[in-house]
């Protein structure tokens, strides 16, 4: 088995509105669980188990084998398997950051979680779809316990279950006894779960939606909840709910989403009604808002349980979630609240050691790791995005064995001046694993490319990218691509090959790297920019504002924030309503599309992408050996993040401005009299210029910026 394990779960919120038992939403704040076997002659701890725990109610959860909700459920699943303790010793290191008992499905992570620790220290090879038996075995409803395993929006549903499957004391029964009933050693072998209890299917949702968890801070057991609902209901009930049911679950997947329609179909009859006791206000909260009230609202309910209210939204998150918090306070209620997203991928393994091969298996590809189905999966799975990309020249099939453009069609008639550019997204990537969301650092890949090939005054016509991993994820390679193909179609040019490489051993599980190249042309008899030789003294430089960091610094970025204490799933200090990883994941800004509009009018001198270096460095490369750049930092405003990861890291002025482009993505040259019609083009094409400094005589100094006090 894995001598070391990390296993990571999604929360969940079950329900929405209408789908009691049915419908689930795995979203990004997990639970983590490091799974460590020393192998030792005894152990001191029970059933040979060290538990250690670190979250949110630290203090309250048993730390022995036998009562804590994960472990008790690993040890049943063993037993079915004739194991009856853990390996000699093992370690549990819980990383928790989901409320417990708020309606967030944390004891679906906790059950998934064990179910998953079962599999690994016993070896057990479970599919997905069996350990969902075992999940079944003590949490009844399936909404959160599928939606923990597989990630994404399922709807489900379960076989019903015979009394003597699920009668015995050795079944952990988590919610419908009271703690801490089941997970009895009888001495025993428990019964094994009846062969596909669970069944699941995922429904689209649209990337638009976001979800606000507003979170009391007070408990309501699911088990207590469960027992104030009725045993029967009336047709008329059934019905409203059903006839909801049926049009929520393809509304939520539309693009974009329609708020009359979903705020009408989250509206429920069989749970919310009867839960009104337990959660304060809950009704008048619920009708407090309307997408007429608060636009940007879709719709609202009750997350699982309660007590956590789950809103759906597209937009004015803030002011959605201050309403709702303030709702809350005129019942004497505080609350939390995050802002968090679809996780799409469920539950994850990472083994940073391998299991040696059974000597009897005989060998294939895959049993080495590495899979040509799912290298053919995802190329079935990024069709429709590479397509997104045709562009005049180049027609976005894939498949072939090079990617091809007719520089003809592609509107150059003379042999044109090629430009190539390669890069990658560095240590960004990181947090997209951490975060669990990869449909961003493609257009992160693609900006690092293009940008560079725009300020030489070339147009970007084709991109390649290379994907590398230790086992290959078809979802996550295929948000990937999802991303490059966005990235392309913003700076036109046409996504024509690419290469996934599979390799076992060469990167951690669940990890990947990404480079990417793109090739642009600039017109025969055109300047290719930097144009040196007209550059002179007192010519303007404008800065272009940026999206953030983009991708650069990451490695004293995350540093920074390891220093701080604090995980990517926490609220972003510099920003309200995002998280820290949510944030720091904004994409690098694409700026081909409005600098290729003011080049083609004759009006840019030079550019000078900001990148790793900063503004110190990335600034006379474009510059001729005589002038130097001054900058007035009075000019542009630094973004929070920046100001934050200053103060945070206690950074230099000079550090910050060789680092970080300090809210500038580019910076232009441009001759006085044409840097008013220059900004007028740029902020036509959406662009925030700054006259931010000229060009001078160069002395010492290749770039200098004055009044850098005001970054204090
Ligand atoms: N990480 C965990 N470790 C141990 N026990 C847990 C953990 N998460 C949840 N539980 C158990 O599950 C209970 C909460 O479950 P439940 O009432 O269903 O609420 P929720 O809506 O959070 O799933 C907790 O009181 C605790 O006993
Ligand atoms: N369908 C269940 C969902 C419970 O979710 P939880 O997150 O509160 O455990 C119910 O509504 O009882």
């Amino acid at each position: 088995m894995a001598a070391t394990t990390t296993i990571r779960v999604p929360c969940s919120s079950a329900n929405l509105g209408p789908g009691f038992d049915v419908i689930g939403l795995a979203l990004n704040l997990y639970l983590e669980v490091q799974l460590t076997v020393t192998k030792q002659e005894s152990s001191s701890h029970s059933l040979n188990c060290r538990i250690t725990y670190e979250g949110v109610n630290a203090d309250s959860v048993p730390l022995v084998a036998e009562d804590n909700l994960i472990t008790r459920t690993a040890v049943y699943v063993l037993r079915c398997h004739g194991i009856r303790a853990f390996p000699t010793e093992t370690h549990v290191h819980v990383k928790n950051p989901i409320p417990l008992g708020r309606g967030l499905g944390s004891s679906a992570a906790a059950i998934v979680a064990g179910v998953n620790i079962a599999n690994e220290v016993g070896n057990l090879q479970l599919s997905k779809a069996r350990m969902l038996d075992y999940c079944l075995m003590e949490e009844r409803h399936p909404d959160n316990v599928a939606a923990a395993l597989y990630g994404g929006f399922v709807g489900t549903y379960l076989n019903e279950l015979s009394p003597e499957d699920t009668e015995r004391l050795e079944i952990p029964l988590s919610e419908v006894l009271p703690e801490p009933a089941g997970g009895v050693d009888t001495g025993l072998r428990p019964p094994e779960p009846p062969k596909d209890i669970g069944h699941y299917t995922k429904y689209r949702w649209s990337p638009e939606i976001k979800c606000i968890c507003i979170i009391p801070q007070f408990e309501v057991s699911t088990a207590k909840a469960r027992a104030v609902l009725p045993e029967s209901y009336t047709r008329k009930d059934i019905i409203f709910n059903m006839q909801r049911l049926a049009v929520l679950t393809t509304a939520l997947g539309a693009s974009p989403p329609d708020p009359g329609q979903i705020y009408t179909a989250m509206q429920d009859k069989i749970h919310q009604p009867y839960r009104r006791g337990l959660i304060p206000g809950l009704t008048e909260i619920l009708q407090s808002v309307t997408p007429q009230s608060h636009p940007g609202l879709l719709g609202i309910c009750l997350s699982g349980a309660g007590p956590t209210i789950l809103a759906l939204a597209t937009a004015n998150f803030d002011s959605i979630a201050s309403h709702l918090v303030t709702e809350f306070k005129n019942e004497n209620i505080e609350c939390d609240w995050k802002l968090l997203e679809l996780a799409d991928e469920g539950t994850t393994v990472r083994r940073s050691a391998v299991s040696s091969l059974p000597v009897e298996e005989s060998l294939t590809y895959a049993s080495s790791g590495v899979s040509i189905d799912a290298g053919n999966d995802l190329v079935k799975a990024i069709k429709q995005f590479t397509a997104s990309t045709k562009r005049p020249g180049a027609d976005g099939k894939i498949g072939g064995f090079g990617g091809l453009l007719d520089l003809k069609a592609a509107g150059f008639d003379e042999p044109p001046i090629l430009v190539g550019a390669i890069d990658g997204i560095g240590t960004k990537v990181k947090i997209a694993f951490e975060m669990n969301k990869h449909d961003t650092v493609g257009i992160d890949l693609v900006a690092m490319n293009v940008n560079d090939l725009v300020v030489q005054g070339a147009e970007p016509l084709i991109f390649l990218d290379y994907y590398a991993c230790s086992k290959l994820s078809v979802q996550s390679a295929a948000k990937f691509v999802e991303g490059v193909a966005n990235g392309c179609r913003l700076s036109g040019a046409a996504l024509v090959g690419g290469e996934t490489a599979e390799m076992p051993g060469i990167y951690k599980d669940g990890e990947y790297d990404a480079g990417g190249c793109a090739v642009g042309a600039i017109k025969r008899g055109v300047t290719i920019l930097p144009d040196t030789a007209a550059m002179a003294e007192g010519d303007v430089l404008l800065g272009l504002s940026s999206n953030g960091v983009h991708s650069n610094g990451f490695s004293l970025v995350r540093k920074i924030i390891e220093k701080k204490g604090l995980s990517f799933h926490d609220t972003a200090p510099w920003s309200t309503g995002e998280t820290v990883g949510a944030s720091l994941l904004t994409p690098t800004r694409i700026y081909v599309k409005p600098l290729l509009a003011a080049t083609r009018k004759g009006l840019i001198k030079g550019m000078s992408h900001i990148t790793g270096g900063g503004l110190l460095e990335n600034i006379p490369r474009m510059l001729p050996d005589h002038l130097a750049a001054e900058l007035d930092a009075k000019t542009w405003p630094v973004p929070e993040v920046f100001q934050w990861l200053k103060r945070a890291g206690q950074l230099e002025d000079s550090e910050f401005a060789r680092t970080f482009n300090t809210g500038l993505g580019m910076v232009l040259v441009v001759k006085e009299e044409d840097a008013r019609t220059a900004t007028e083009i740029l902020q036509e094409h959406g662009e925030q210029v700054h006259r931010v400094g000229t060009l001078v005589s160069k002395k010492t100094e290749e770039c200098t910026v004055r009044n850098m006090d005001v970054w204090k």
